[in-house]
């Protein structure tokens, strides 16, 4: 069985622009040492829960644990060690160098700096000359990675990025994903990332947490469906799995075809009969903490998803990780993003 690590535990939070609703959870449990991908579209709240978490925002209701601790008694030097990089980041008018080391020139932490800045910028996939640039002298790919940069050189324990991606072209997004791998594997960064490209979010977070309208849409493993997208005859959206398999979704002749699917686990059945199920294969089956339920997660042509069951259920129908399962899902019910 699967064990979490929990670093942030948010209870009943609500959150509130001009007195209107913007952030709505009622338990979330975020793990320690993962790569989180905060999915949703424009305004469901995904800048406003990263406020959250780098403790920038208080909540207007609720409890955030972190480590175990409640917030409000939190010290500086834990929140410290909690970085993000916001949307659109803002470069000081100085040079790169300059702007790698402002953090830990505020930290008084000056030791062999000059090394740390250039073994910094070779980690956001820059050279070492362009630490003489001038914040002027960038292109956006450049400054967005140059913003990297000055918060990985503080190794921080959290890092939080917002759109790091957004107004970088394939190869920088690419730099950038192989810099968030590096913090991870080198200095055990947790990390949580929102980004519009669905499809690089997708290949570089363990997790997956997905907002709409500032409700999560699952508590625990989210289920995303992403393009290519094909169309039947009627004009709806079908996934064609790897295997050949294909899941037509009704009433989808409208959705663009970049377009997501969020499938709620409760609305994925195992073994139940039905005309349109697809084959599938189990690859574990645990607990999750925060669940009553068991969560079964199986494969369909390279695409994992997952549904809850009860144990006796999961006792009942012998299902094992290796079985072959019957999958009915409920496209009524899914969420396009
Ligand atoms: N300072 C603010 N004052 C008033 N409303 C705000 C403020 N900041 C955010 N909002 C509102 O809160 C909601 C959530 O915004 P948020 O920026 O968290 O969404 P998001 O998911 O990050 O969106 P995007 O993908 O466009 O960045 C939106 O309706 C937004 O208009």
């Amino acid at each position: 069985m699967d064990t979490v690590n929990p670093l942030y535990e948010l209870r009943n939070i609500e959150h509130f622009h001009d007195e209107k609703k913007v952030l709505d959870i009622d338990k979330l449990i975020l793990e320690q040492s993962q790569i989180t991908g905060v999915f949703g579209p424009n305004g469901s709240g995904k800048s406003t829960l990263f406020s959250l978490l780098s403790f920038v925002n208080k909540a207007t209701i609720g409890t955030i644990l972190f480590n175990g601790i409640d917030s409000k008694k939190l010290e500086q030097k834990i929140k410290r060690d909690i970085v993000i990089l916001p949307q659109n980041p803002y470069l000081l008018k100085r040079s790169v160098f300059e702007n790698i080391a402002y953090g830990l020139r505020l930290r008084n932490d000056t030791k062999d700096l000059r090394q740390r800045v250039e073994t910094t910028l070779k980690q956001v996939g820059l050279e070492s000359s362009f630490k003489n640039r001038k914040w002027s002298q960038l292109s956006g790919g450049e400054a967005q990675r140059v913003a990297l940069a000055a918060r990985l050189i503080l190794k921080p324990k959290v890092l939080i990025l917002d759109e790091p991606t957004s107004g970088v072209d394939t190869n920088s997004a690419q730099l950038i994903k192989e810099a968030i791998f590096l913090a991870k594997q080198k200095w055990d960064t947790t990390l949580f990332i929102s980004s519009h490209d669905h499809n690089w979010l997708n290949h570089t977070c363990d997790k997956k947490v997905a907002l709409f309208q500032g409700k999560l849409v699952e508590n625990g493993s989210i289920n995303l469906l992403f393009a290519p997208w094909k169309k039947d005859i009627n004009g709806n959206l079908v996934k064609e799995f790897l295997c050949g398999q294909k899941l037509v979704f009704e009433d989808s002749l409208y959705k663009k075809r970049d377009s997501i699917v969020m499938l709620n686990s409760e609305d994925i059945y195992l073994n139940k009969k039905s005309q349109n199920s697809i084959k599938a294969v189990i690859t574990s089956i645990h607990k999750p903490t925060c669940d009553e339920q068991m969560q079964v997660e199986f494969i369909i042509g390279g695409i994992t998803l997952n549904s809850k069951l009860p144990k006796e259920e999961i006792e009942k129908k012998n299902l094992l990780p290796g079985s072959e399962v019957d999958v009915t899902i409920d496209t009524s019910k899914a969420c396009w993003i």
